[in-house]
């Protein structure tokens, strides 16, 4: 729509004989400071053609006519017409004015005879004759019908007024001034509802224009009324679509089904001009009543990328992974041998299996692989499978439809194979996958595809899956608490990460990286190096059982000890023994400590496994394990 249309005056096209149009200029007169007036003669068909044109080329909101040029209009042309209609009064005064001149009066109307005429022949004491007239032919067969009665007189329409004029008679016509003024404000009134609806279906159809998806709507003789440019394209027919029978046009397209049964389809895939589209196909009613169908179609390629970089924005958010090789601090043999290895194996798609101690790094090598990997920029999925009791993490890796157990989320869970599809799936701690999981994950590996619990059919993902085991799963095997097959398909690849206290000179590297990080965070000026340095020894001689985090726990207390001095000199470090006995006082590598330490780990954190696990420097899951062991944690794992 025009910006100026609001404030624009209606348009309106009056339409008629020459004789109407003569009589009404007073009326057009008083009109013009309320709609732009177009006043054109034109009869019958001339009418018609000359309405289209106005239409086809928007110069008019509405027509005004009346009689027969009314009627043509109005079935000719899917656009207002406005008609000045005959009101009792009008004929009543032209028969007033006709008996002046004679008594006997002929009437010539288009459309129907007014049967009440019989009652004011006698009221005004003259004779009358009427006829009604269809087409033009048919006026003229009437009024020379007339002519021969010898009637001088004619009171009609504008076209017997013509007639009567042309052939020498007395002619008047049978309308009034306030009839045709009541002819405009109709036709006001019916240009400003058109303009309403032309404003909505403008913005309807903006909103279609611009929709990538295909539309298209039938009406329920099939023909098409609405296509919007993007189903133009999918067509790919030059031709105008409007007004054309779906069925003729794109017979695979059909919404004969729709029609008949008047039943909504949803996401149907379909295969159409060699590409893959997914489908909705829906019925169109107005008041309940069935009046045409839709389709719309959507590129399945597209839905695809949409799924793709939705993956992507929710893997941002959660499921990222951040640290790369270059995070990966140490230059011992053993670890540059792992980093050399780790870096090859990022190369290829396979499978990989790290194995190692708990904390000594195997997350931040599986993030590693993945980032160096040709699936960097996809989602990097973490699952500690020690972490959930068995049905739990059967859920969290395969998802559930909508019902498919007591208390299941509506619309049911995408599981987290599903969300590390074109990714990477981290399975740490995969030794403590129970059995029957075991032959699930198997199974998912071999096909690649996911059936989510409770469903039907399966989802095919692309999923690169990097184990971690703390267990030598070796053994496992031969105890049967780990399938032998399983360990084939995991350990295509294998990376072995050695412990911290095989590393000794990693240790210095990593307590001085870590103590510089806090204290940086914390504000301080200390040179890190340099406040570490005479604790090195006691770094250099622990067992760090629980290697990495361990040690990454102690620079944390060790970095909160240091806050309260500003100079190194003034560092008096035999504070620390207080603030952190682990420093000098270690237990055996691997074995936990002991029951009572655990528990008062637990007490302090107030029963927050994360903490009480940072508290103890250990994994989240070599907690649990503790806990599990020692029989603290009772029946429920709690994954929190
Ligand atoms: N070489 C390293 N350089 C820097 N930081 C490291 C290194 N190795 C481990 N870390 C840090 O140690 C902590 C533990 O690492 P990570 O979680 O990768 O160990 P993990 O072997 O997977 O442990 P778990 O088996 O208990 O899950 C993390 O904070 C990690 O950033």
């Amino acid at each position: 729509m025009p910006q100026n249309s609001r404030a624009r005056l209606p348009r309106l096209c009056f339409l008629s004989y020459r004789q109407i149009r003569e009589f009404a200029m007073p009326v057009v007169a008083e009109y013009t400071g309320r709609a732009e007036i177009e006043v054109v003669d034109g009869t019958f068909g001339g009418a018609l053609a000359i309405a289209r044109d106005r239409l086809e080329r928007g110069m008019v909101d509405a027509f005004v006519s009346a009689g027969s040029n009314a009627s043509i209009l109005r079935a000719g042309l899917e656009a207002p017409v406005a008609t000045i209609q005959l009101g009792g009064f009008d004929l009543l005064q032209a028969l007033i004015k006709a008996r002046r001149i004679s008594s006997r009066v002929g009437v010539v109307m288009y459309g129907q005879t007014i049967p009440e005429l019989d009652a004011v022949k006698d009221l005004l004491n003259i004779e009358i004759t009427q006829y009604a007239y269809q087409t033009p032919d048919d006026a003229r067969q009437r009024f020379e019908q007339l002519r021969r009665d010898g009637f001088e007189v004619i009171v009609g329409s504008s076209l017997v007024v013509e007639l009567a004029e042309e052939a020498g008679l007395h002619a008047l016509l049978a309308y009034s001034l306030d009839s045709i003024r009541k002819g405009f404000e109709d036709a006001i009134e019916l240009a400003r509802v058109a303009r309403l609806e032309a404003g909505r279906y403008e913005q309807l159809n903006g909103v279609l224009h611009n929709l990538q998806e295909a539309v298209l709507a039938v009406n329920r003789d099939h023909r098409i009324i609405a296509v919007n440019p993007a189903m133009q394209r999918v067509l790919d027919k030059q031709r105008r679509l409007l007004g054309q029978q779906l069925e003729l046009v794109e017979p695979e397209l059909s919404l004969q089904a729709t029609l008949d049964g008047g039943a909504e389809e949803r996401s149907v895939v379909l295969r159409y001009a060699r590409r893959d589209w997914i489908a909705n196909r829906t019925p169109i009613r107005e008041h309940g009543e069935l009046v045409g169908a839709a389709l719309t179609l959507y590129d399945a390629r597209r839905i695809q990328e949409a799924d793709t970089s939705l993956r992507m924005q929710q893997r941002r958010q959660q499921n990222s992974a951040r640290h790369g090789f270059a995070s990966l601090i140490g230059e011992s043999p053993g670890f540059v041998r792992a980093m050399d290895t780790a870096r090859r194996y990022a190369k290829t798609d396979l499978g990989v299996l790290i194995a190692g101690e708990s904390g000594v790094g195997k997350e931040l090598f599986a993030q590693a692989i993945h980032n160096d990997s040709t699936r960097a920029d996809r989602p990097f999925v973490v699952v500690n499978c020690a972490s959930f009791p068995e049905t739990l993490l059967e859920s969290e890796l395969f998802g559930y439809e909508e019902g498919a157990f007591t208390g299941s989320r509506r619309g049911g869970k995408r599981g987290l194979f599903e969300a590390a599809h074109t990714g990477t799936l981290f399975l740490d701690e995969i030794g403590d996958m129970p059995l029957s999981l075991q032959t699930r994950l198997l199974r998912v590996l071999q096909e690649r595809e996911i059936t989510r619990l409770g469903a039907t059919a399966p989802v095919p993902v692309d999923v690169r899956v990097i184990a971690a085991t703390h267990q030598p799963l070796e053994e496992m095997i031969a105890a049967r608490r780990f399938r032998q097959d399983l360990y084939y398909r995991v350990n295509t690849l294998r990376l072995t990460v050695p412990p911290l206290r095989e590393r000794g000179q990693d240790i210095a590297l990593l307590a001085q990286a870590h103590a510089t990080r806090c204290l940086q965070r914390l504000g301080s000026r200390l040179d890190a190096a340099r406040a570490l340095a005479p604790l090195l020894p006691h770094f250099l001689a622990g067992e760090w059982p629980g290697n990495v985090r361990e040690l990454e726990n102690i620079c944390e207390r060790v970095a909160v000890f240091l806050l309260q001095f500003d100079r190194v000199e003034d560092i008096r470090y035999d504070d620390l023994r207080h603030d952190c006995p682990e420093l000098f006082e270690r237990h055996p590598a691997g074995t936990p400590p002991v029951r009572d330490h655990v528990l008062e780990a637990m007490r302090l954190a107030g029963g927050n496994r994360q903490r009480a696990a940072r508290q103890l420097g250990v994994s989240r899951s070599t907690l649990w394990r503790w806990l599990r062991d020692l029989n603290i944690a009772g029946e429920r794992a709690d994954p929190s």
